[in-house]
């Protein structure tokens, strides 16, 4: 059974990868945040530093990009295999208008005639690909139609997140839809939403025994230690994960001023990260507002020294 870390925009950059890899561990594989194509046919600086250099990056990462047409996708076979990589995920699952409307994203999924069309002229298989993908952007049986394109277009595997576009993350999964696909395609799925906890895995793993591969977002940021948890490997006792998130927090904090202008720059990457990481204490809601309301860097040194006075949550 493969444990990935789900991509989530604006707070699995590689900066929480290389910390986490290097400070607690227990993921298998590592997924960018979406990668896309400007209008001037280059990727941001932002969106570069994801996946260059590929020797620093970690060498289980596997890099997804948005698209809509041919030409992003041959854009992305070429700049990601020239890289060096040798996997790539397409994002037909992210459900904001912003990108749906321009027929990227979940907006691809009523679309199967596209993707086809897409895959046939585009794809020339230079890198394994795999498609992170929902039920649909509107109706859940739209993924119907999808997962026989993406079978015989040899993509490698599909990562379902059980609900549709339009629900955002609101709402609960599908379960039933999932088992639909599931004793039709079994292993060819991966499954990914709202696994928090052990016991939410254990229900999956249940209801899915054949299945290879689950991802964890959100509950991964709440709780860095859930793969372990999830694979039986004993917790580290409290004084010591207390360290290691202390060097996390830390190693976060100098990868960010290493190349960021100043500190206005860093804190506005800084208090995003503690919207997840205050989960791991006591009192997590006031160690968040002290960390939110901080002005400069004394002030934020200060409400991070108070969060670390707490006592872990999760002991
Ligand atoms: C803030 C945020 C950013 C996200 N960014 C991405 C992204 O860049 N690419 C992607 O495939 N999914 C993205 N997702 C979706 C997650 O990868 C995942 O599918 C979703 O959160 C459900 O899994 P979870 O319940 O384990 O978090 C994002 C989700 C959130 C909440």
């Amino acid at each position: 059974m493969k444990i990935s870390l789900a991509p989530l925009q604006g707070y699995t950059d590689w900066v929480f990868r290389q910390a986490y890899q290097k400070n607690i561990g227990g993921i298998d594989e590592f997924y960018t945040p979406f990668l896309v194509l400007q209008n001037d046919g280059i990727v941001k600086t932002a969106h570069k530093r994801e996946v260059e250099p590929f020797e620093a990056r970690c060498k289980d990462l596997i890099p997804q990009f948005l698209c809509g047409n041919s030409e992003e996708l041959s854009f992305f076979e070429t700049y990601f295999s020239e890289l060096g990589y040798s996997k790539m995920n397409w994002n037909m699952g992210c459900p904001y208008p912003m990108v749906t409307k321009k027929g990227k994203g979940s907006g691809l999924l009523p679309n199967p005639d596209k993707i086809e069309d897409i895959l046939k002229t585009a794809f020339h298989n230079k890198l394994d690909l795999s498609v992170k993908l929902r039920l649909g952007l509107v109706d859940d049986s739209e993924i119907d139609l999808i997962l026989p394109i993406l079978k015989d277009y040899n993509i490698s595997e599909v990562m379902l997140h059980p609900r549709v576009g339009k629900q955002l993350y609101k709402g609960k999964v599908n379960l039933n839809r999932f088992n639909d696909l599931y004793e039709k395609y079994e292993s060819y799925l991966g499954y990914n939403g709202d696994i928090c906890c052990k016991e939410d895995f254990d229900k999956i793993k249940g209801l899915f025994p054949t299945i290879q591969h689950v991802m964890i977002g959100r509950g991964l940021l709440k709780d860095y230690w859930l793969p372990h948890r999830i694979k039986g490997i004993s917790l580290p006792d409290s004084d010591e994960r207390r360290d290691q998130l202390k060097n996390m927090h830390n190693d976060i904090f100098k990868l960010y001023a290493s190349y960021l202008q100043g500190d206005s720059q860093i804190m506005q990457k800084m208090k995003p990260f503690w919207e997840y990481f205050s989960s791991h204490f006591d009192n997590d809601k006031k160690v968040f507002k002290a960390i939110k309301k901080s002005a400069g860097i004394k002030k934020y040194e200060q409400a991070v020294e108070f969060a670390f006075s707490q006592r872990l949550k999760l002991d």
